[in-house]
């Protein structure tokens, strides 16, 4: 049996039932996304390794998660930098840049020299409702994100893989992007199969019902963890 994994369309089915039914809110289903993507970020690079963290956010809720993940890394002794280039206008997002904003956490317009100077990386970019090609301000970031050597993180899905069929062909932008860490929140996507990394999951929201209504399986979260290491290649996906 391989991991059990999620189609973009149930995501967000799953997401709008949690938000009706199941009582959360939006803000508290991002937070705990956000804690979540923080506390991979430390288990993987923790502030001993360099503090400088690049937070790639793009104009959805995935960059939501890194803008929330970035007030969780600042608190955790990191130095972080924002790039958000295309800002969402809901309450929510302007809420999340002014906290940002009074912690004095940078926000930049340059990711390329921004880039050359930080420790470890955020991508934030897309999740599950990215549908490609990558549109401008975004193709040159995806790019250096596929050629740099530094350790990136991404969240949900390397943005400019095909949340469903994988990384971009031979020849296509971002082809060769294989980020070293990716943390996929509720559940994997089906794009998994593709991936060779060290794999989390987090989102620690998932309730037994609602896990068995999607065939899925709540992740195995030790104490007070808000993430569990799944390893993709495992027989069963026993991890998860
Ligand atoms: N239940 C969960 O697991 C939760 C998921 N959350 C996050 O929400 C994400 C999904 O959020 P959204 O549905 O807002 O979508 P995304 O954040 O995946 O992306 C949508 C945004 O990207 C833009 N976009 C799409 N394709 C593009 C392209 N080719 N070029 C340029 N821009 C493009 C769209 O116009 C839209 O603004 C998940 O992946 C996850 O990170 C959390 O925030 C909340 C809880
Ligand atoms: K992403």
């Amino acid at each position: 049996m391989a991991l059990k994994t999620l189609a973009p369309a149930k995501a967000a089915d799953l997401d709008k039932e949690l938000m009706s039914s199941g009582g959360f809110s939006l803000d508290q289903l991002m937070e705990l996304a956000g804690l979540s993507v923080a506390e991979a970020a430390y288990r993987v690079h923790p502030p001993s390794k360099g503090k400088s963290v690049l937070v790639a956010c793009g104009p959805g809720n995935n960059g939501g998660d890194g803008l929330v993940a970035a007030r969780h890394l600042h608190h955790f002794g990191y130095k972080p930098t924002i790039y958000y280039p295309v800002p969402s206008k809901p309450e929510l997002f302007v809420g999340l840049q002014k906290q940002l904003k009074s912690l004095s956490i940078t926000f930049t317009e340059d990711f390329h020299s921004s880039m050359k100077s930080t420790d470890f990386i955020i991508d934030a970019i897309f999740g599950f409702s990215f549908k490609p090609p990558v549109r401008e301000p975004f193709p040159s970031v995806v790019e250096a994100l596929a050629e740099t050597s530094k350790p990136v993180l991404s969240v949900d899905s390397p943005s400019c893989w095909d949340v469903e069929g994988g990384p971009p062909k031979e020849g296509e932008l971002g082809a060769k992007f294989m980020p070293p860490y990716l943390i996929s929140l509720t559940a994997p996507k089906p794009s998994i199969r593709f991936y060779k990394g060290t794999h989390f999951v987090g989102g620690r929201f998932l309730s037994e019902d609602m896990a068995q209504k999607y065939d899925l399986t709540v992740p195995d979260y030790q104490g007070v963890d808000q993430i569990v290491e799944a390893p993709v290649d495992a027989p069963g996906g026993e991890k998860l």
